[in-house]
């Protein structure tokens, strides 16, 4: 097999993909009148992609050359190379694989590529961590970028991915850079079995000099950052929810384009328990998914939903099976981080942009009521609880 992949890998340079980069773009078939990307761009990628300072690897150079012959001859149509003819039945195989796609959406997905190979051409492989961007200071977030996706991940599964104060700068500055970054879509997600069990509650525990006023005052502008980031996030925003979600994880998801999750998931906002009351612009945003009352009783009587009850009110998007969710989530996903992604931002922004005022608004008085419930007695005492483990929720 490593044999093999040299071999392809040294006919790169020496005319494997001879017919995607080289046949001259005059010579190729101009399709229907109803096209998204033009001849002219066409031919554009074709010349850009000779200009590719890096190797970009034999899947990629594979996909490129099945998307020109299906742009250029249509469906693949010459005889199955024989076994041994490695190189050429691999080719083959690409191509056939494209099946009835049109010459129009084949030409469109090259342009695509070509264009992202070209901006990232300065970065390293769309497979690695995302280290184009600042890092996160823990091993408590994870981000990396592939197949046209950036992954933030929540990744403290020991405590079921509950969120530290650093850990929500980490967000904020990831998202800050997803938002520029070259990929079309930006996942949330989980590892191990939760999504996220909401605020680590020990957040509160260790006060700042200012005392208990202090704590309450810079968590309340923390807090109303990290929404601002996902209010004002301009490009499609999804959560993977692979397991339960409490809190904080569940009220933002009112602000995500798309939520998929395993069957395994539930959504619990216990902030009557906790003597706290909503954020994440849930006060808004549930009675407008979901209509006030059962809006209320998540958000006041804190009830539990199950995945089926939250599609069903319209905070999940769709529900999977837990056996097959990732396998599941993650190919839609990559197929449509394939679409066009100027076109994903700017319905998003149709979609989103004259509700962002009201959210900030929202998000504002939310944060600043809070400041004040931080210092109640209600809520004091509801964590205080937790900590020393005499109740659960
Ligand atoms: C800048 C500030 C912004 C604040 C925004 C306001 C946000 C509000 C909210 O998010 S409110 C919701 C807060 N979350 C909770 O109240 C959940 C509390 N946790 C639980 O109820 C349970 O732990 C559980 C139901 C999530 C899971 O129960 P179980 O399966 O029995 O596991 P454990 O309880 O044993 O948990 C394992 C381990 O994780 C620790 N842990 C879990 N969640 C939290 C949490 N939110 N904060 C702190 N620690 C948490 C738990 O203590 C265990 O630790 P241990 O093994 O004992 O060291």
């Amino acid at each position: 097999m490593a044999g093999f992949a040299g071999r392809l890998a040294r006919c790169w340079y020496s005319g494997f993909l001879r017919s995607p980069l080289q046949v001259p773009a005059l010579g190729l078939h101009v399709g229907g009148p109803a096209m998204q990307t033009s001849q002219k761009d066409f031919n554009n990628a074709v010349s850009q992609l000779k200009l590719l300072k890096e190797d970009p690897g034999n899947e990629v150079k594979l996909k490129l050359y099945a998307l020109y012959k299906q742009a250029t001859e249509g469906p693949c149509n010459v005889p199955k190379p024989g076994m041994l003819d490695f190189i050429n039945k691999t080719k083959w195989d690409a191509w056939n694989a494209l099946g009835s796609l049109s010459k129009e959406a084949a030409r469109q997905n090259y342009v695509d590529l070509v264009s992202k190979l070209s901006a990232s051409s300065e970065s390293p492989s769309p497979e690695a961590p995302a280290a184009d961007k600042k890092q996160p200071e823990s091993d408590s977030l994870v981000v990396t970028s592939g197949d046209g996706i950036t992954t933030i991940r929540l990744n403290r599964p020991t405590k079921k991915n509950a969120l530290t104060t650093q850990m929500y700068h980490d967000i904020i500055a990831a998202l800050q850079a997803a938002s520029k970054d070259e990929s079309p879509i930006t996942v949330l997600t989980g590892s191990g079995d939760y999504f996220c069990s909401g605020n680590d509650l020990t957040n509160f525990t260790s006060l700042p000099a200012g005392g208990p006023e202090e704590m309450a005052r810079s968590s309340a502008v923390l807090l109303r950052d990290f929404v601002n980031c996902f209010i004002d996030f301009p490009k499609p925003l999804v959560a993977v929810v692979n397991g339960p979600a409490v809190g904080i994880s569940v009220t933002i998801l009112g602000l995500f384009d798309v939520v998929y999750a395993t069957d395994r998931a539930t959504f619990h906002t216990p902030f009557s328990h906790l003597g706290q009351s909503p954020e994440g612009c849930s006060s808004y945003t549930f009675p407008k998914i979901m209509g006030s009352s059962k809006a209320a009783e998540m958000l006041l009587f804190g009830k539990k939903l199950t995945a089926q009850e939250a599609c069903a009110q319209g905070l999940v998007t769709e529900v999977f099976p837990d056996s097959t969710f990732q396998k599941e989530v993650w190919a839609r996903l990559k197929a449509y981080s394939k679409l066009p992604p100027n076109a994903m931002r700017i319905s998003k922004q149709i979609i989103r942009d004259r509700e962002k005022e009201k959210l900030h608004a929202v998000n504002a008085e939310e944060s600043n009521v809070l400041r004040e419930r931080w210092l109640s007695d209600e809520c004091m005492n509801a964590i205080a609880s937790f900590l020393s483990r005499k109740s659960k929720l």
